[in-house]
């Protein structure tokens, strides 16, 4: 996959729309227009669209969405469509699409046998142009392999949950994700759990001046903030083991086990799927995409200026800075306008660790990955 844009000061890469440097993407059909009329492939003009929810070692789990009803589900069609309501087809990857990659998020036109039943297989033939791509790299450094791993495709928010205590909360982690879902064109959201045992405020004051939105929730009260926030959108969950993500996602789609399970049960893989990404569809319309395997996103493909957007209240005084600066060294200019009492130099100290550790400095805030899911 795309290996090209391994971080440090890859100048072309930084100029172009991440999503145009996806080579994961195919730009033959722009727009929707219901008739394709590529010379590519004229072969599969009836295809159905589908939406990846599972993937699991070459099988792909897709929901086969309603006719007409291409983007974001309306409220009024949910009211009968509930949780998975949509017929369920496992499909395997067409010989054509050869290496290309496809996540959990993506839009696939299927062919085949597409009625669903037990032990049929549809083929996926076509993956849809993506509108945002949340990427990781196995580590910071890492440049053995294919070095970014996609996560999940058409994903418009990461919801970065986080508890106020047990685990006590890692700004550095939030400053990381929000590098993750700058580098992705996915807007970010602080979900901050627990505070039944501590005060939001002294995070919120951290991140509300950035502009990153959050809520504050707390086990057994109201969800009518975070459901409005997450409705009709496609949401990625990523927190660390222990913060209470399972909690929230078992009270937002309350069917949230069965719906893992009938994915489990489709694909005949057992309890595998619960280490990747699924995607669960919200009773209100929308789609959340628990990560349970991803707890953190290692660096290594994004470029320092792209690390750097991830801190907007930094990015003004990097002006001052040289060219090419690497935020590290002497001359950075960042150190003065801290000084000068433009930024909380929390911030800059989180900024350099992150710098560093993609310059093979560990990082403690940055487990190295797999983590093992538990619990
Ligand atoms: N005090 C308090 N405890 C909570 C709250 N939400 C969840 N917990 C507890 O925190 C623990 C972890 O919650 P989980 O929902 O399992 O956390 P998780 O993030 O899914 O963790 P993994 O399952 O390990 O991935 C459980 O014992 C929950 O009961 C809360 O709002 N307040
Ligand atoms: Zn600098």
């Amino acid at each position: 996959m795309a290996a090209q844009t391994r971080a440090p000061g890859s100048e072309k890469a930084k100029k172009l729309k991440k999503r145009e440097y996806d080579e994961d993407d195919v730009r033959i059909r722009p727009g929707k227009g219901s008739r394709p009329r590529t010379r590519i492939r004229p072969a599969h003009e009836e295809a159905v669209s589908g939406f990846v929810v599972a993937v699991d070692r070459g099988r792909y789990t897709c929901l086969i969405e309603s006719e007409g009803e291409k983007g974001r589900r309306r409220k009024k069609d949910q009211l009968e469509g509930a949780t998975m309501s949509g017929r369920v087809v496992v499909a395997m990857k067409a010989r054509e699409l050869g290496r290309k990659g496809i996540v959990v998020g993506d839009r696939v036109a299927l062919v085949g046998d597409i009625s669903g039943m037990a032990n049929t297989l549809a083929r996926v033939v076509r993956v849809e142009p993506r509108t945002s791509m949340l990427r990781r790299s196995a580590d910071d450094t890492d440049n053995t392999d294919g070095i970014e791993r996609p996560v999940v495709a058409n994903a418009d928010q990461l919801v970065i949950v986080t508890a106020l205590a047990d685990p006590p909360p890692r700004p550095r982690m939030i400053d990381r994700m929000l590098v993750a879902a700058f580098d992705a064109d996915i807007e970010p959201m602080l979900c901050l759990t627990k505070s039944d045992l501590a005060s939001p405020d002294e995070l919120v004051s951290l991140y509300a001046p950035l502009g990153v939105p959050y809520v504050v929730l707390q086990k057994g009260a109201t969800l009518d903030e975070i459901r409005e926030r997450l409705r009709g959108r496609i949401s990625v969950l990523v927190g660390h083991s222990g913060v209470g993500k399972s909690t929230l996602v078992n009270a937002l789609v309350p069917d949230a086990n069965r719906a893992v399970s009938h994915v489990n049960a489709v694909t005949g893989r057992g309890r595998h799927t619960s280490s990747s990404a699924v995607a669960l569809e919200l009773p209100d319309g929308g789609w959340i995409i628990d990560t349970p395997g991803v707890r953190s996103f290692g660096l290594a493909h994004v470029s320092v200026e792209t690390v750097l957007a991830g801190f907007p209240d930094l990015l003004e005084g990097s002006i001052q800075c040289p060219k090419g600066c690497n935020h590290l060294s002497e001359e950075c200019a960042l150190d003065a306008w801290v000084a000068a009492g433009h930024a909380d130099p929390a911030r800059l100290v989180s900024l350099r660790r992150l710098l560093a550790s993609r310059e093979g400095t560990p990082d403690d805030d940055h487990p190295v990955e797999p983590e093992s899911p538990s619990g």
